[in-house]
C-alpha cells in the first residue's frame, strides 16, 4: 500500500452533489450567488479537482451536455461507456439504423397492410433524453418501405432547453417530413405529461388516450397548440392538430418511440402498449434503444455493456454499501451506478426516501433533503457499512425550474446538509468524496437567437467539482491531479476503502 492508500483506507461516503457545476461566479450562477460555507471551505481546504462530466470524457458525443444517467453510470462504472445517444448516432451515420432488419421487417408489413406508422418522441436537440434529427432518419426509413401513413407524436420539451422554443423544434420536425417525403404531425403534448417517472398515471393517460385515441384537443395549428399551456412548453396540453385527420392507434399500425433514453418515457410506453393490448389493438412496437419497461419492446439499438463497476468490486471484495436518495434520484444511486443493472447484491441496501403529495420544487427547494442526511447520518454511524452512497437531488431538480431564487435556497439547503454529513463522517472515521454528476445550478440562462438572456433550467457542459475530505484531518493530504473525470471516481473509491480499481475500469484513483 503506497502513503496515500495507509492514510486514507477505511470506510467512507461517496456524495453525489447532482447538478454540481462549476463556472466563473456571475448573476446567473446560483451557486456562487448562494451562501454556502460549507461547500467553499471544502474545495479550498481538501485536496479538490475538477471532473470532466460531459462529451467524450464520459461517452457522450462531443460537446454534449452531462447528464444523471451517464454520469451516475460513469461514476460506477469507472470508466467512459458509449451512451446511448452516441449508439443512435453512429447506427445513423454508418446507415445501420434505417437498414435494420427489425425495423425493415415491420415497415414492410405496415405498408403491405396499408396501416400507419406512428413516431413518438421529444422534439428537441437538447440530448438528454432525445434529439430531433434522430427522427428524420426514421422517417426515410419510413418512405424507403413505401409507408403512406406517417403519424409523429410530438412531446414538447422546455427542460433539456430553453422554454418556448417548441414551435421552433416543430417546425424542424415538418422540415424532416418534407425532406423524407413522408409523415406529418398529428399530436402534440407535454413533456410533464409524457414523460413522468413518478408514477403520476392520471398525467400518463392523458398521453396514451391522446395518441391511442386521438382524444386531446383540437388544436388548428401548431402556434395554437403551443400557445394554450400557460405553463410553457413542458406542459402543452394534449392537443390533436385538425389537420392530420384521423390519428388513432388502429389494429395492424406500427408504433416506434424515438427518445433514447428510458427513465422518462417507459412508463408512457408501458401504458400505451398495455392499452392497445386491453382494446384488442395488435400493434408492432419497437424502441429507438433499449427501454427498461415491463412490455418487451424490442430496441433498433444495443445498449454498451457496463459491467465490471463498482458495484461488482464491492461485491468481490465483500464491501457492505447503503445506497441512499429520494425517489427522483433513487434509481441513480442503484440502477444506474450499477451499470443499469436491476439485481440487488446481498451486501447492498438500498433506501428510498419518499414525499407526501406532489412535489412543487419552486415553494419548496429543500424538498425531502432532511430525511436523506438523517438517512445518510445513521448509516455513516454504522460499523457494518463500508461505503454510504448518496445523492442530494436539490441542486439539479430545482434548477430545472429555471427559477433563480429556489435554486440558490435548493444550493443553501444543500449547503447545510453537506455540513452535517461531514461532521458524522468525522464523527465516524469516515472520509467523503464528494462530486458533482453534471453541471445545471452554475449557469441558469441561456442567449435567445434575439440575444437576450432566458432562464434556463437545463445541465451544462461545465465540469464539476470533485473534493476528497481525509477521515482524519492530520493526515497528510496529497493535492489531486488538475485534469480529472467521473471515470476516476470509482477508481479513487476503491483506493479510499483500501482496494485496487477493478480490471474493467480505465479512471485513474487520484491518490
Ligand atoms: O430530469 C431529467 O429527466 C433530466 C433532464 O431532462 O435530468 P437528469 O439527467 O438530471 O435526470
Ligand atoms: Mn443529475
Ligand atoms: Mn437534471
Amino acid at each position: 500500500m503506497s502513503a496515500s492508500e495507509t492514510a486514507f483506507a477505511g470506510p467512507g461516503i461517496l456524495l453525489v452533489l447532482d447538478g454540481w457545476g462549476r463556472a466563473p461566479a456571475a448573476d446567473d450562477n446560483a451557486l456562487a450567488l448562494a451562501h454556502t460555507p460549507v461547500l467553499d471551505e471544502l474545495v479550498t481546504r481538501f485536496p479538490s479537482t475538477l471532473a470532466d462530466a460531459s462529451g467524450e470524457a464520459v461517452g457522450l458525443l462531443a460537446g454534449t451536455v452531462g447528464n444523471s444517467e451517464i454520469g451516475h453510470m460513469v461514476i460506477g462504472a469507472g470508466r467512459p461507456l458509449p451512451y446511448d445517444s452516441l449508439l443512435v448516432q453512429q447506427a445513423i451515420d454508418n446507415g445501420t439504423l434505417r437498414t435494420h432488419p427489425r425495423l425493415g421487417a415491420v415497415l414492410d408489413k405496415t405498408a403491405a397492410a396499408g396501416r400507419a406508422l406512428h413516431l413518438i418522441g421529444l422534439c428537441s436537440d437538447g440530448q438528454i433524453h432525445a434529439h430531433v434529427e434522430h427522427l428524420g432518419d426514421l422517417l426515410t426509413a419510413a418512405a424507403t418501405h413505401q409507408v403512406k401513413r406517417v403519424f409523429i407524436h410530438a412531446i414538447t420539451d422546455g427542460r433539456d432547453v430553453a422554454d418556448h422554443t417548441a414551435p421552433a423544434y416543430l417546425a424542424r420536425v415538418a422540415e424532416l417530413a418534407d425532406r423524407a417525403g413522408t409523415g406529418r404531425l398529428a399530436t402534440l403534448i407535454g413533456r410533464g405529461y409524457a414523460m413522468d417517472k413518478a408514477g403520476n398515471l392520471d398525467l400518463t393517460e392523458q398521453a396514451v388516450a391522446l395518441v391511442a385515441d386521438g382524444r386531446g384537443m383540437p388544436a388548428d395549428s401548431l402556434d395554437q397548440a403551443v400557445a394554450a399551456s400557460g405553463r410553457g412548453d413542458e406542459w402543452v396540453p394534449a392537443s390533436v392538430l385538425t389537420a392530420a385527420g384521423s390519428t388513432a392507434i388502429a389494429d395492424g399500425d406500427a408504433v416506434v418511440w424515438f427518445n433514447f433514453r428510458s427513465d422518462r418515457i417507459q412508463q408512457f410506453a408501458d401504458r400505451l402498449y398495455e392499452h392497445l393490448a386491453a382494446t384488442g389493438r395488435s400493434v408492432d412496437m419497437l424502441s429507438l434503444a433499449q427501454y427498461d419497461t415491463r412490455a418487451a419492446i424490442p430496441a433498433l439499438v444495443e445498449r454498451a455493456d457496463a459491467s465490471g463497476g463498482l458495484a461488482d468490486e464491492l461485491a468481490a471484495a465483500g464491501l457492505r454499501s447503503v445506497r441512499i436518495a429520494e425517489a427522483e434520484k433513487f434509481e441513480h444511486v442503484t440502477y444506474y451506478i450499477n451499470g443499469r443493472d436491476t439485481s440487488v447484491r446481498a451486501v447492498e441496501e438500498h433506501v428510498r426516501i419518499t414525499g407526501e403529495g406532489k412535489p412543487d420544487y419552486i415553494a419548496r427547494p429543500q424538498m425531502n433533503l432532511d430525511r436523506v442526511t438523517a438517512a445518510v447520518v445513521r448509516a455513516a454511524g454504522r460499523a457494518d457499512v463500508d461505503l454510504v452512497v448518496a445523492n442530494l437531488a436539490n441542486i439539479d431538480v430545482v434548477a430545472h425550474t429555471g427559477h433563480l431564487a429556489a435554486t440558490v435556497t435548493a444550493c443553501e439547503a444543500t449547503d447545510a446538509a453537506v455540513g452535517r454529513i461531514l461532521d458524522a463522517a468525522r464523527d465516524n472515521g469516515r472520509w467523503v468524496l464528494a462530486v458533482g454528476d453534471h453541471g445545471n445550478a452554475e449557469k441558469m440562462t441561456k442567449r435567445a437567437p434575439d440575444g437576450t438572456a432566458r432562464p434556463y433550467g437545463g445541465h451544462t457542459t461545465n465540469p464539476v467539482p470533485l473534493v476528497i475530505v481525509p477521515a482524519r484531518e492530520n493526515r497528510p493530504v496529497p493535492s489531486l491531479p488538475e485534469q480529472a473525470t467521473l471515470a476516476d471516481v470509482a477508481p479513487t473509491v476503491l483506493r479510499l476503502l483500501g482496494h485496487k480499481p477493478g480490471s474493467a475500469m480505465t479512471g485513474r484513483p487520484l491518490l
